[in-house]
């Protein structure tokens, strides 16, 4: 993973919130016959939208991708996805590089692809997503930040 300038902080309100957004979305672009979730970052976007489409059969596709001075590695699949994609929905939290979509894509060539968040890179890669965000912004989720003090504004000015 490259050094990434901007930054994209995401709380759990807003998760949930955009997590609805998407599954409102889906909506029309159903009916599934089950979720498919890209751990680990899938997994709780998942469960919000199978929760709010009424969808009781979830699936994961356990991927890891190895990272090398701070660069994105071979991807290893630890678990394979269900074999027939017809009517599946994949969901992952973002798409960045397009890499890990790409891969699930060729595993799952026939089910919806779905994320909350997309980059420019990624987005022709996915089906549905909510909010785009600049290549060069990481996007720091909820589950990977924590509370802490923050110093008055008018210190951090430069
Ligand atoms: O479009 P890409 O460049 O492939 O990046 C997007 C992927 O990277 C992140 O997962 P990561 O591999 O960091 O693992 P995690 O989901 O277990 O955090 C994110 O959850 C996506 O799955
Ligand atoms: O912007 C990001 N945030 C968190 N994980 C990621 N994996 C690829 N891009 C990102
Ligand atoms: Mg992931």
């Amino acid at each position: 993973m490259s050094e990434e300038p901007k930054t994209f902080p995401v709380s759990w309100e807003q998760l949930h919130r955009d997590a609805k957004a998407l599954a409102w979305r889906l909506m029309e672009k159903g009916p599934f016959k089950g979720v498919l979730a890209i751990t680990r970052g899938g997994l709780v976007p998942a469960a919000i939208i199978a929760r709010e489409l009424d969808i009781r059969l979830i699936d994961t596709v356990c991927i890891v991708s190895y990272t090398e001075d701070n660069k994105r590695g071979e991807l290893q699949v630890l678990k394979a996805p269900p074999k027939d994609s017809q009517g599946w929905l994949i969901i992952d939290d973002l798409v960045d590089t397009g890499k890990t979509a790409r891969a699930v894509r060729e595993l799952m060539p026939h089910a919806h692809f779905a994320t909350i968040y997309a980059k420019p890179e990624g987005r022709p890669i996915v089906d549905s997503f909510i909010t785009e965000v600049s290549q060069d912004t990481w996007i720091y989720f909820p589950w990977d930040l924590g509370l802490q003090t923050v110093p008055p504004l008018i210190r951090s000015r430069g």
